[in-house]
């Protein structure tokens, strides 16, 4: 396990076990990695979703301080970004991208109070684990292509996005509403 700038990111790298079948892999430990930090047992659904070569979906974060997600490629490879939306955290409004794919098949564990996206950089199937139920009410999102967070996107110039990504607000327009929804003194 690696920590990463962003406090509460982790990177996970689970191993697997090759023979002349293939190989084995436990990608999922809840005792080893409840001693992490993550809510092993507060994982309340799984999510599992194909993305074309290019396809950037996000960034996206629930309002409030409730959900973390732990990424995984079953298959292809993405760049996944974080970016760190609590007030009171020392890389507030920084990001942290990372390749994710089915050949080193390393893991991120995203914080509560921060919004996630990714770029597929081939056909891919991305596969998270929740911390809280899915609620349209409370799901909220930032450009992906915001100029003021500046993320560095592997292939922007031929990003396809869904409608409501294409639309999402700018940082500027949310950026008030971040003390209120992530701005609690142990968000952190
Ligand atoms: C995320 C989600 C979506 N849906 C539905 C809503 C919609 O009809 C369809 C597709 O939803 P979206 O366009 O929001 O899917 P998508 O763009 O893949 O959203 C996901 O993006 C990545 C980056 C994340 O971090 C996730 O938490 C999630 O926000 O699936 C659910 O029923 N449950 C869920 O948990």
């Amino acid at each position: 396990m690696e920590r990463t700038a962003i406090p509460g990111m982790l990177l996970l790298r689970p191993k697997p076990i090759a023979d002349d079948r293939g190989w084995f892999m436990r990608s999922f430990a809840a005792d080893e990695f409840r001693d992490y930090g993550i809510p092993c047992d507060d994982l309340v659904e799984e999510n599992h979703s194909r993305s074309h070569r290019h396809v950037v979906r996000g960034l996206h974060f629930r309002t409030d301080l409730r959900e973390g997600k732990l990424v995984r490629v079953a298959r292809g490879a993405i760049y996944d970004v974080v970016v760190d939306l609590r007030p009171s955290s020392p890389a507030f409004l920084t990001w942290a991208g990372v390749v994710l794919d089915d050949r080193d098949h390393h893991q991120v564990w995203v914080p509560p109070g921060c919004a996630h996206g990714f770029q597929a950089l081939a056909e891919s199937d991305v596969c998270y684990r929740v911390s809280a139920p899915y609620s349209p009410d409370l799901d909220g999102s930032v450009a992906w292509d915001d100029r003021d967070l500046g993320i560095d996107w592997p292939d922007r110039a031929l990003a396809r996005v869904s409608a409501r990504d294409a639309s999402s607000p700018a940082l500027a327009e949310v950026r008030g509403r971040l003390d209120g929804w992530f701005g609690a003194p142990n968000a952190v």
